[in-house]
């Protein structure tokens, strides 16, 4: 297993707050297998966020992902998708001012899924409940309510990939089939991260993994992350 080449002097030090990597994709694309091979491959200087579907179920957020979840959809929806994502952002919020009162602030943070999941996927709930609204614009609205409460990532790796591949490793790992809308949603969710990412080409990194193997795209990303660390510490020294 390659490390991943990071710079020697405490990067959290230097910059008060760690080098942000959040990854993104549509369900089945591989954020769970890469974030964690990348954990390990960075060791002790990274701290994994796990998303917040895969937390404990004795925690807050678990308990509410339960509530959201509680209704059997694939989705986190309950009909109240206004209060859902509110509420969603709320936790995403919590998590950074726990990671702040952290006497060890770790050098790297992996987020697997950040705020831009909770965009697109909300938008694309919104959307079937008010079509007079864009998704898009509705997915930007998100992401730039959060400005004072939350920085933005130093880099976003999304992974993109054949969304019927994606959609049925998805439907193999929870066990259920999907229906046509839940594919319509994944499909919207899909366009939104693309338009995200064609808006903020400095901050998004797009992998795309159509037909290779994990490793593969594992040492993309980890080149990613030394690539988007090396140009933290040039603008630090600036
Ligand atoms: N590049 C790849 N090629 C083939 N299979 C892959 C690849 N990446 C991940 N997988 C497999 O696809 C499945 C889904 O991967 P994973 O759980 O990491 O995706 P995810 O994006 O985190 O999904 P979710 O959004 O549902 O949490 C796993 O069984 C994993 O082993
Ligand atoms: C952030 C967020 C997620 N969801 C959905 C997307 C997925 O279907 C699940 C998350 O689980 P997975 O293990 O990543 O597949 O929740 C959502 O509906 N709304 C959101 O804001």
């Amino acid at each position: 297993m390659n490390a991943v080449r990071l710079p020697t002097q405490r990067l959290a030090a230097r910059a008060r707050r760690p080098l942000w990597i959040s990854c993104e994709g549509i369900n089945g694309v591989g954020k769970t297998t890469v974030t964690r091979a990348l954990a390990a491959r960075i060791g002790e200087r990274c701290l994994l966020l796990d998303e917040l579907t895969d937390q404990g179920k004795e925690t807050l957020p678990g308990r509410v992902i339960a509530a959201l979840a509680a209704q059997g959809d694939v989705f986190l929806r309950t009909g109240h998708p206004a209060v859902e994502t509110l509420a969603l952002l709320a936790l995403k919020v919590r998590e950074t001012e726990r990671l702040a009162g952290r006497a060890d602030v770790p050098e790297v943070v992996l987020e697997d899924r950040g705020l831009d999941s909770v965009a697109v996927y909300q938008a694309a709930i919104l959307g079937a409940h008010q079509p007079e609204n864009d998704p898009r614009d509705v997915a930007r609205h998100v992401l730039a309510t959060m400005t004072p409460w939350r920085h933005s990532p130093d880099a976003t790796v999304l992974l993109s990939g054949d969304h019927r591949q994606c959609t049925q490793r998805f439907a193999q790992r929870i066990g259920r089939t999907l229906t046509a809308r839940d594919v319509q949603i994944i499909e919207c969710v899909d366009a939104l991260y693309a338009d995200l990412a064609a808006a903020e080409p400095g901050r998004y990194r797009v992998i795309d993994t159509t037909g290779r193997p994990v490793e593969e795209v594992v040492a993309e990303a980890a080149l990613v992350i030394e690539d988007v660390a090396r140009q933290k510490e040039t603008d630090h020294a600036a």
